[in-house]
């Protein structure tokens, strides 16, 4: 199995739990590993072949920056599967992080890996 990645992701969005949160828009990092089988897109050089991480990555910012979910578990399955099903994407590990939500933390966030 290959992987093709997206690293640093960076959006917006309204995304929380308590009442404060749900009128900001708060920053959110995600990190993606995409299972791939490369050799197609090798062997032609084509773009048609291969998993387009451009194309994902500007459907997930679009989705993302739309969503209002409250848990970040919330919005990670639900970017899972869109991925899943409009990519064709067999088996992916996506990383979601909300950098901001913990003052003494450098980062906090879910990872989870689908199917
Ligand atoms: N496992 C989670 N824990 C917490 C979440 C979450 O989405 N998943 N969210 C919050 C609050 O919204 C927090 O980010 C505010 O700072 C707390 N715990």
């Amino acid at each position: 199995m290959d992987i093709v990645y997206i690293r640093g992701l960076r959006t917006e969005a309204v995304i929380g739990v308590y009442d404060w949160e749900r009128n900001i828009r708060q920053p959110l990092v995600l990190d993606l590993d995409l299972a791939s089988d490369n050799r197609a897109a090798a062997a032609t050089d084509g773009i048609a072949e291969a998993v387009d991480y451009d194309a994902i990555s500007q459907r997930v910012l679009a989705y993302v920056a739309d969503s209002q979910f409250q848990l970040i578990e919330t919005l990670a399955e639900r970017v899972a599967e869109l991925v899943i099903a409009e990519f064709g994407i067999p088996w992916l590990r996506l990383r979601v992080s909300k950098p901001g939500a913990v003052a003494m933390a450098d980062d906090v966030g879910v990872i989870i890996e689908r199917p």
